[in-house]
Order: structure tokens, then sequence, then C-alpha cells
């Protein structure tokens, strides 16, 4: 199978991936595509293929919106797009908050200002759970010693790949109790970068995906699940969103943890978390 065609590309590859078995989408208002996401949706509980209850959809409150005033229209705009009447999940998308509607006033600093009106979006049942995204330690320690924090952050989406393990800020995260999700998990391979850098061709990870009759892409996802990451790979193309869901049936080795681990080359697709 080839890859779906571009127009109602969202919504096949959704409605593909519910049936293949995905329940988890990580949506964003940034992306630009929840209301392709929520036909898909809709379409698969109306045909009762899931109910709404099986899912868990996160999106995330964009960065021009981080004004107390303006996260419940966000969310409940999202919402709308979605379809749906909750979120499972709502992450604020940056740590950084910019000024609405233009990009000379662009305020790189850390923006806590959203927080209080996304615990009000749980107290109002519009989300089950908030979340934060791209939140270096730092941050995190500054959100948690809010001396009002209702409540803590239940996950923070970082960038991770074995080519930017973020060890460090993983196990703080988890010794806090805020599970970790990696995004950029292949690597995103459609971006442009160095030609060393094309993770899903290295080596060594190939060497270990044959060993277990795998490919390079369910080895570097198969990594995250054995350390409890929770894994978000994007595909639009059918055989890849099979092929990615396959990472249930084999184990890596400790030696073979180790040396994905231990990799020299350092690469950032997308976070600036330092
Ligand atoms: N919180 C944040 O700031 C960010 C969150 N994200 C989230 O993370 C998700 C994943 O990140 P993304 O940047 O897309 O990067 P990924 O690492 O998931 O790479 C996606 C690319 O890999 C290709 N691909 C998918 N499966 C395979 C496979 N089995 N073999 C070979 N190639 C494959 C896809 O092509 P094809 O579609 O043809 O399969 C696509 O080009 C995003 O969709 C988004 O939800 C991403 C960036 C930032
Ligand atoms: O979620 C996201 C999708 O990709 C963008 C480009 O890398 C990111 O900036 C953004 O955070």
């Amino acid at each position: 199978m080839g890859e779906i065609p571009v127009s109602p590309r969202t919504t096949r590859s959704v409605k593909f991936a519910i049936d293949a078995g995905y329940r988890l989408f990580d949506c964003a208002y940034m992306y630009q595509n929840e209301s392709e996401v929520g036909d898909a949706i809709q379409e698969k509980i109306k045909e009762g293929a899931v109910t709404r209850e099986d899912l868990f959809i996160i999106s995330k409150l964009w960065c021009t919106f981080h004004e107390k005033s303006l996260v419940k229209e966000a969310c409940q705009n999202t919402l709308t797009a979605l379809k749906l009447d909750y979120l499972d999940l709502y992450l604020i998308h940056w740590p950084m908050g910019f000024k609405y509607a233009t990009y000379l006033y662009t305020i790189f600093c850390l923006s806590l200002l959203s927080l209080q009106a996304m615990e009000d979006l749980v107290e109002i049942g519009l989300v089950k759970a908030i979340g934060i995204a791209n939140f270096n330690k730092n941050q995190i320690e500054q959100l948690l010693s809010k001396p009002d924090l209702k409540y803590k952050p239940a996950n923070n989406q970082i960038e991770s790949h074995p080519y930017l393990p973020q060890e460090e800020l993983i196990k703080y995260c988890q010794s806090k109790g805020i599970s970790v999700t990696a995004y950029c998990p292949l690597g995103s391979p459609q971006w442009p970068k160095p030609e060393d850098f094309s993770l899903l061709d290295d080596p060594q990870i190939k060497e270990i995906a044959a060993k277990h009759k795998k490919t390079s892409a369910q080895v570097v996802i198969r990594f995250q699940v054995q350390r409890n990451v929770s894994v978000i790979p994007k595909s639009v193309t059918p055989h890849h969103i099979e092929e990615n869901l396959k990472v249930f049936d084999f184990e890596l080795t400790e030696k073979e943890m180790k040396t994905i681990l231990s990799f020299k080359k350092r690469h950032r697709i997308s976070s600036i978390t330092l």
C-alpha cells in the first residue's frame, strides 16, 4: 500500500489507525487538522468500532493563548474541532507564551499564566488531566513550587529518540510522578538533517533490528516502551501505521538498551528544552 492521498489524508489515516488498534491520538491546535481528526473519530464512534471511552485524546494549548482569559475558549475551540465534549489530556504546548497575533512581541520567557486556567478546565470537566510539553527540569521545578498548585502535571511531552535520549529529564519527571511521552521518536525523517543523522539507517539500530527480525522503526519505538516512556510515532502510510504497532511481541536485551543509550550523536529536531 502506498501513501494515503493528501486531501482527506488525516481523516483516512486516523480511521485506518483506529481500525489497526491505535487508541491514543496526539493533537494540537497548532497542527491545524483537529477538525479532520474529529471527523475520523466521529465516524468510527458512529460505526461502533470504538466508544469515546476507548480513546485517549490529547491536545495542546498553543503559545498565543497562555493569557488566563484565553485558555477556556482555546480549549473549547479545540473540542469543537475534534467534536468531543472532553479531552483526556490537555498540555501546555511550550513553556513560553507568545503575545497574541504578532511576532514582533513574542515573549520568550517562562509563562505559567495559563496554569490556573488549565486547572479550572479540569474542575468544569472539559479535560480529564493537564500536562506540559517541552518543559525542562528548571521549568518543571518552578511549576511544582507554585504555592497554589492544584493539579500536578500528569505528563511531560518531550522530544526523545536514540540521538536525544533525555535520560536525566525522564528520570526527573518520573521521580516526581510525571509520566513522559516521547515525540519525534523515529527521528522525524521528514525534516532535513545533516547526512549522517538518519536514525533509521543507523548501523547499530539496523543490526539490533535484524537480530529481532524487526525494523529500525520498531526498535526505536520499543526502546521507549521498555523504559516506561509513552511514544507517539506519526504516520500517514498504512504499512507504517501497522508496523509501528507491532512492538509488543519482542524485547530488547539489557545490552541492546545500553547500546542505544550510549550513542554519542546528539540531535535536537524540534525542541529547545535544555
Ligand atoms: N509537543 C511537541 O512540541 C511536538 C509534538 N510532536 C508530536 O509527535 C508526533 C511525532 O513526531 P514527528 O515529528 O512526526 O516525528 P516521527 O519521529 O514520528 O516521524 C514521522 C515520520 O516518520 C515516517 N515514518 C513513520 N513510520 C515509519 C516507519 N515505520 N518506517 C519509516 N518511516 C516511518 C513518517 O512518514 P509516513 O507518514 O509516510 O509514515 C513521517 O515522515 C507528531 O505527530 C506530534 O503529534 C512532534 C513535534 C513536536
Ligand atoms: O508540536 C509541534 C510540531 O512540530 C513543530 C515543528 O517541529 C513544533 O514546533 C511543534 O511544537
